[in-house]
């Protein structure tokens, strides 16, 4: 028996929109090719109705929405969330390809970025100045007070399609704005599923409209539009920079890509590193921002950690998203995976040695890869991979790890390990990325700390408490006392 394809749409002013002149655009399984649904893309005009709304919703009800309302949609948000959370594994496993415990983690972690959020919206508030004559101050007060700033155009990207929009949407709703979510068009179904969660948790229906559509013809509208008041986008820096380059004056939020760097030193646990970099390194098939792609490893050691590393490599099981066994899964297209594969066969015609991978299983899957003998001119080190790939890369001291580690165009977050608490402060000061963790792998993220990255890895911070700076204004306001 044939399952019936369902088709889904936009939803403007809380009501799907689906018409009979849109393009219809088949949403396909990563892992077999199989059609999951129909996505019907909308056109300028609908964008047009859902930034109307949007500013609508934004003056009539979220600016002057009490505060504690705001956190009780964002802590019942939260509870729903969490009741759906096999509904959205299994979704978030058949559009991305995620393995389903993965799958349940990102479900798990939205559920906290919703309750740091409530946390937020509680104590939300600006401060106060002391001028006043009685502290030898000219007699008058100062105050910090900090408004929403309007309707948040926000665009995401394909690997966390859940956690990643509500990075954007939470402390949005926390701070009192309204959201004009476009998703990526390879995963759009959490996003349309997790509207419904804050409508039913109390948002109001104009305050989130979300436009499937495809960025590169929709795209330039929301960024430019007058009535968006701030840009947040995750996603490649291609993308994030054209973005800039047409904002002007409009405030914008780029959380883009990276090759992050993991560094062991002789004094390392190295058990603990290898075990650890296994699935920071091959998690999600390395679809992951801070997906460890480069491990530099001391050279006195690096013989013991490769050892050590590829039988845990080799255990990795390559399989189905929804086994409940399967480590790592398909590429999110056929191009990413050949796109993959010919990088590694220029590093190895240019001296590059696979430790095990290297090749294409069947379709989207590739093998989990390591390498040796690269270096930092190869498009698998110098580039963000994005794929299942990782480079093993020798140093000879702490200046060299640095230098080795700061030769790229990225920097978003940093992986260091070392017993040497001087080394490892050091280091901290030294690397250029946005955070580095000590004795954790760079891709260890905990979504209330400020993250973002710097060079091409991006521009501003998430992280609740951090979004909600750049989604309000700092307005002051000071009184005469005399
Ligand atoms: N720093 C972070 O927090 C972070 C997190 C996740 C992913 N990423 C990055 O995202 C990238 C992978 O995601 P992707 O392939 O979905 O990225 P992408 O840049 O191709 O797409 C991201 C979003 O931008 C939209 N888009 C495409 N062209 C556009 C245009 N011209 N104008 C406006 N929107 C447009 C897409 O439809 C999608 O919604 C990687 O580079 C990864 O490192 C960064
Ligand atoms: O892909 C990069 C993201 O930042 C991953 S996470 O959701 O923050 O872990």
């Amino acid at each position: 028996m044939t399952q019936e394809i369902k088709t889904y749409g936009s939803i403007i002013n809380g009501e799907t929109v689906i018409k009979s002149d849109f393009d219809i655009l088949e949403l396909k399984n990563p892992y077999n090719n199989e059609t999951i649904a129909n996505m019907s893309l909308c056109t300028k005009k609908e964008l047009d109705e859902a930034i109307d709304g949007a500013e609508r919703a934004y003056h009539a009800d979220m600016k002057r929405m009490p505060l504690h309302k705001r956190a009780e949609i964002l802590t019942r948000a939260a509870e729903l969330l969490k009741e759906r959370t096999e509904d959205f594994a299994q979704t978030l496993s058949l559009e991305a390809g995620k393995p389903i415990r993965d799958a349940r983690g990102e479900v798990g972690r939205a559920v906290q970025v919703l309750n740091f959020a409530s946390d937020e919206a509680k104590t939300l508030h600006g401060e106060l100045l002391p001028m006043d004559a009685a502290i030898g101050g000219e007699n008058r007060l100062g105050m910090v007070r900090l408004y929403p700033i309007g309707v948040m155009g926000a665009i995401t990207p394909f690997n966390f399609p859940l956690n990643l929009a509500l990075h954007k949407l939470a402390p949005a709703v926390a701070s009192g704005n309204a959201v004009v979510l476009k998703p990526a068009l390879k995963t759009p179904l959490s996003a349309l599923k997790l509207a419904q969660v804050f409508y039913d948790a109390g948002l109001p229906k104009e305050a989130l409209q979300v436009i499937i559509a495809k960025g590169s013809e929709i795209g330039d509208d929301i960024v430019t539009d007058d009535r968006i008041a701030k840009i947040t986008f995750t996603g490649s820096p291609e993308v994030g920079i054209k973005m800039r380059n047409k904002a002007g004056l409009k405030r914008i939020t780029l959380e883009l890509g990276s090759n992050s760097p993991n560094i062991i030193f002789e004094d390392a646990d190295v058990d603990k590193a290898a075990s650890s970099l296994v699935k920071a390194s091959f998690a999600f098939a390395g679809q992951v921002c801070i997906s460890s792609q480069r491990i530099f490893v001391h050279e006195s050691i690096i013989d013991e950690f490769i050892a050590k590393f590829i039988p845990l490599v080799k255990q990795l099981k390559v399989g189905n998203p929804l086994d409940e066994d399967t480590d790592v899964g398909p590429l999110i297209s056929s191009d990413s995976c050949e796109r993959i594969y010919e990088w590694t066969q220029e590093a190895v015609k240019d001296g590059a040695e696979v430790l095990t991978g290297g090749s294409i299983i069947e379709g989207q899957m590739f093998e989990p890869t390591v390498v040796k003998n690269v270096n930092s001119s190869m498009k698998i080190v110098c580039q963000e991979t994005f794929a299942p790939i990782v480079s093993i890369i020798p140093f000879k001291s702490d200046e060299d790890a640095v230098e080795k580690a700061n030769d790229s165009d990225y920097g978003l977050q940093a992986g260091v390990f070392t017993k040497d608490i001087n080394r490892a402060f050091k280091l901290s000061d030294e690397l250029e990325t946005g955070g580095v963790w000590i004795n954790e792998v760079s891709t260890y993220r905990q979504d209330n700390y400020p993250y973002g990255g710097v060079k091409l890895s991006g521009y501003g911070k998430e992280g609740v408490k951090y979004a909600i700076r750049d989604m309000t204004e700092e307005k002051f306001v000071g009184i005469n006392l005399n």
